[in-house]
């Protein structure tokens, strides 16, 4: 977190107590926490003449250095050997639709998110058919030639658009995948010049998408705080008048060394809550649990959601921002849509009044979530979360 963004909410004696903070993180140099959501401010000029990962990908004799991932970059007591066959876990399934009037389903969802950070859910209310257009229109932009997509590629100093790993540093081990992302709500501050023209559809099935996203936020969100008995708008609340939500559209190529890279090093969201549309078939997300990497199954139509850092500040930490990662394999591209729902980014955001008394003192001071922070964050290798820490 830069002093800078940090003096709207924080005093300067706390920026430095961060700093001192960061000496004692346990996290890995190269780690990549919250790049999602990463500032660009730095990134390098070569950036523009990275390829994409799809281009890297079609030279099956050569795998760049910069793509291997490092050993001190991994997390937990499977490693590698949790590569060829990660274990699966059963990730809740909760059925959203009945959260407004099932104690026991809020139940299970409470308990979801405090053992997982994580669950599948399912009867969102979005046909099959509609998640199918979602993954079509991504398909149908990945699958365009690499000149058609460079019309939304992301300048060197921008997140927005189309493109691969941010460089941040020379030594930074990079992510096997290609990305679109773009901010999609609110409206007026979409960047349309990012937005793909090719399939004509993407700009209306995408905005479709996410103010359905946006109901599910909302109702997920409210239910959360029901099931911690508080008032079921006091996490939206802090959100002001208008949400904010970005769309990350992945798409992984197959490697041909799958154990030598990782589609997405170990990270947490940034946001309050992601709802993840995941490839039909190829399975490839592992959330950190008790020290373990899980494989996160396909439900069919379900919607994986997870808890980001966000959330866990506004709960004062009773529900955990989960660590995950994503890997890769040597026969099936795999494609995506991760969509980071949040306040906006103006706006402070802290624990809730109800959740601090005197047995849970509050944990996380209030801050000013903004991308600039994870940026700060990332580039000293750290979770953003931790700096927010009292
Ligand atoms: O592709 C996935 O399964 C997860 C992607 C992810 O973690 C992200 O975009 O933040
Ligand atoms: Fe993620």
């Amino acid at each position: 977190m830069t002093c800078v963004l940090l003096t709207k909410t924080i005093p300067q004696s706390d920026y430095l107590s961060i700093k001192t903070y960061s000496n004692s993180s346990c996290l890995p140099k190269q780690s990549t926490f919250c790049y999602a959501m990463a500032a660009s401010q730095s990134a390098t000029a070569q950036e523009s003449h990275t390829k994409q990962v799809q281009e890297i990908a079609a030279d099956r004799n050569h795998l760049p250095e910069r793509y291997i991932r490092k050993q001190d970059e991994e997390y937990g007591s499977l490693t590698t050997a949790g590569l060829s066959s990660p274990m699966t876990d059963d990730i809740p399934v909760i059925d959203i639709s009945l959260l407004t009037s099932s104690p026991s389903e809020l139940h299970n969802l409470k308990s979801a998110i405090s053992s997982s950070g994580c669950f599948q859910a399912i009867n969102h209310g979005i046909e099959s058919s509609f998640l199918e257009k979602v993954r079509e229109i991504s398909k149908l932009f990945f699958g365009l030639s690499i000149e058609e997509k460079k019309k939304c590629f992301r300048e060197d100093n921008d997140l927005e658009g189309y493109g691969n790993d941010m460089v941040l540093s020379d030594n930074q081990t990079l992510d096997w995948t290609d990305r679109l992302y773009l901010t999609v709500l609110p409206k007026h501050k979409q960047k349309l010049q990012f937005w793909p023209q090719n399939p004509t559809h993407f700009r209306e099935v995408l905005d479709e998408y996410s103010s359905i996203v946006e109901s599910i936020n909302k109702l997920v969100q409210k239910a959360l705080a029901r099931s911690l008995n508080l008032e079921e708008n006091c996490f939206l609340d802090q959100y002001g008048t208008t949400s904010t939500m970005n769309a990350r559209f992945n798409y992984y190529p197959p490697c041909q060394w799958p154990e030598k890279v990782l589609g997405v090093k170990p990270h947490a969201d940034g946001s309050a809550i992601t709802v993840l549309l995941q490839d039909k078939e190829v399975e490839g997300l592992q959330i950190l649990k008790n020290g373990q990497w899980v494989g996160v199954p396909i439900v069919r139509d379900a919607l994986t959601i997870n808890i980001g850092d966000q959330l866990e500040i506004m709960s004062n930490g009773i529900f955990k921002s989960p660590v995950h990662r994503v890997l890769v394999n040597s026969k099936n591209e795999r494609m995506t849509v991760a969509m980071f729902c949040m306040p906006q980014t103006e706006k402070d955001i802290g624990p809730v009044d109800g959740l601090v008394t005197d047995e849970t003192p509050r944990l996380y001071k209030n801050v000013t979530f903004t991308t600039e922070f994870f940026f700060e964050n990332y580039q000293q290798g750290r979770r953003a979360l931790d700096a927010c820490k009292i």
